[in-house]
């Protein structure tokens, strides 16, 4: 059984076309990304999962639980993140979390509450009002609340936009934990390095449809060659190598080489023009690369 299935999705609002035709199948345990840029779709995905919006037709399943007709145990399945930093001012930390246990009928809750409390760093803070709380101190709130009911799908839709490094690196160290505990991820994120670092399979969204689906690797794999990067002891290029593909940036030039034989002859053509190299770094293709050619290339449906 899948951890979430998602079965010829659409979401149209008139006439636009919010996600079309999304078929997705995360398996449990999966680190998966759901990247795309800003109206792609990945928070539309995110509501129709967790039930607060509604699918123009197609279904989706949390642990096997549809998520109209199966509601409560689909809900149940599944903590969310929201991007937005939601919640009752009128609160503390603690009673927040306990309120939060209740909407899911769970009534003695403290141990499970005082462990995640401890595990986000906000021991300290579980008494003090939720209106008193700092940005990043919320966004933790917003982590823990996600967690009271244990699910074992968690969807964290860019929850480390506009949180500090440490913050960042906090809740990366525990998601990861909470993967290796078996928990199944699925991470929104602009963060393109984060979720080269985290997950496993990753979707690109682009206008509502799914462009790319596949490991990490395999994207990266896909690119072909990689490129250099050279700082040289003269700024202009000789014409031999005017013509090599490539840019410059901050007084840096950028060769593109297709393989590693050509280092050797570009180093061979720069030893006879006399020119130094004072600076050398390769540059392996990462999924930056991948994002930004899958996402120039015109729309092309893989689902
Ligand atoms: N209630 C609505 N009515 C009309 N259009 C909507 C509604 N909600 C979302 N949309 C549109 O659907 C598209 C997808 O939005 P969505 O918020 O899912 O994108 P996203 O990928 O999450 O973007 P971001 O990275 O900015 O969060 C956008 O063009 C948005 O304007």
């Amino acid at each position: 059984m899948a951890a979430i299935e998602i079965h010829q999705l659409y979401k149209r609002y008139g006439a636009f076309s919010a996600l079309e035709n999304i078929n997705l199948s995360i398996h449990p345990g999966e680190f998966f990304a759901l990247l795309g840029p800003n109206g792609a779709g990945k928070t539309t995905l995110i509501s129709i999962l967790a039930g607060l919006t509604l699918a123009t037709s197609g279904h989706a399943k949390i642990m096997g639980h549809d998520v109209v007709s199966d509601y409560v145990n689909s809900r149940r399945n599944l903590g969310v993140v929201p991007q937005e930093l939601v919640f009752d001012p009128f609160f503390t930390v603690r009673e927040a979390l306990i309120i939060q246990s209740g909407y899911y009928g769970i009534r003695k809750n403290e141990t499970w509450i005082d462990e995640i409390l401890h595990r986000l760093d906000l021991t300290a803070k579980a008494d003090t009002n939720m209106r008193a709380l700092s940005g990043g101190m919320k966004r933790r709130v917003l982590v823990a609340q996600a967690l009271v009911h244990k699910p074992p799908v968690i969807i964290l839709d860019e929850p480390t936009a506009g949180v500090d490094v440490e913050l960042r690196q906090a809740l990366w160290f525990f998601v990861n934990q909470l993967n290796r505990e078996g928990h199944t991820i699925v991470l929104t994120t602009h963060y393109l390095e984060e979720a080269e670092a985290l997950c496993h399979r990753v979707a690109m969204l682009k206008q509502g449809k799914i462009v790319a689906l596949d490991s990490i690797r395999n994207l990266i794999n896909g690119i072909q060659g990689c490129s250099i990067q050279l700082r040289l002891s003269s700024e202009a290029l000789p014409p031999i190598l005017q013509e090599w593909p490539g840019s410059r940036h901050e007084g840096l030039h950028i060769f593109k080489i297709k393989d590693y034989f050509q280092v050797e002859t570009l180093l061979a053509i720069l030893r006879s023009e006399h020119i130094q190299v004072l600076e050398m770094q390769l540059q392996q293709p990462d999924l930056e690369e991948v994002f930004i050619k899958i996402m120039g290339a015109e729309s092309s449906d893989v689902s």
